[in-house]
């Protein structure tokens, strides 16, 4: 799968719903009530992020769920790359782009959302066969107004802004003409999931769907 056919499976799956839940997930038991949930409040496409032992099982679990898409985030390494794959991960987010993670990524056929920072990074990646990234991390790196001033000279680029998104902020974000979708893990708290609080959740996936400008 080249990076171009990865990046056109990247845009529609940015363009389901304009906010991708970033989960950090402790205990695999809680994936199939919380992609239950997420999915019910209207936000089909999750991330489950690599930094916890749980998260492939966990993805493995969200997989079997109807409805959701399931991707891994902080994929870094080729094992990651590969071992989301095999866990069911039907894409991969990355804080950045190395050409290692490009060439894992075309080997497992995983859709790579591949993060940038700033305008060289982004013409880096560009040059890859990606056109579809995530702005990360977002808040620091300049917010929207930073964004908005890479859209002029990068007209052709589409972002998935990260880090430092909130429901207050997402809808400065996604008023950009160069912004597909936003992620963030305010719609999954982790004091809300130790609770078993999915009805929380749910209405937190509810009002997050509905952030579209
Ligand atoms: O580890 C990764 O590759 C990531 O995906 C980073 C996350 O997107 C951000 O850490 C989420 O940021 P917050 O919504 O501010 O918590």
């Amino acid at each position: 799968m080249t990076p171009e056919s990865q990046s056109a499976r990247i845009r529609e799956i940015c363009a389901m719903a304009p906010v991708i839940p970033v989960i950090v997930i402790e205990d695999a038991a809680w994936a199939e009530p919380l992609a239950r949930s997420l999915v019910a409040g209207g936000l089909p496409v999750l991330e489950v992020t690599l930094r916890t032992p749980a998260a492939l099982e966990a993805i493995a679990a969200m997989a079997q769920v109807e409805g959701a898409v399931v991707g891994a985030g902080t994929v870094i390494t080729t094992q990651d790359a590969h071992r989301a794959r095999t866990a069911g991960a039907r894409f991969a987010v990355s804080p950045g782009l190395t050409d290692t993670l490009v060439g894992a990524c075309e080997e497992c056929a995983l859709p790579l959302l591949p993060g940038a920072a700033t305008a060289s990074e982004a013409m880096q990646a560009v040059e890859a066969g990606f056109d579809t990234l995530k702005f990360f991390p977002a808040g620091p790196a300049g917010g929207p107004a930073y964004l908005k001033a890479l859209a002029g000279p990068l007209p052709g680029i589409r972002f998935c802004p990260t880090g430092g998104v909130s429901a207050t902020n997402a809808p400065d974000y996604l008023a950009l003409s160069n912004v597909l979708c936003v992620g963030g893990s305010w719609i999954s708290p982790a004091d809300m999931m130790r609770a078993g609080d999915w009805a929380g959740i749910q209405a937190l996936a509810r009002q997050a769907a509905g952030l579209r400008p």
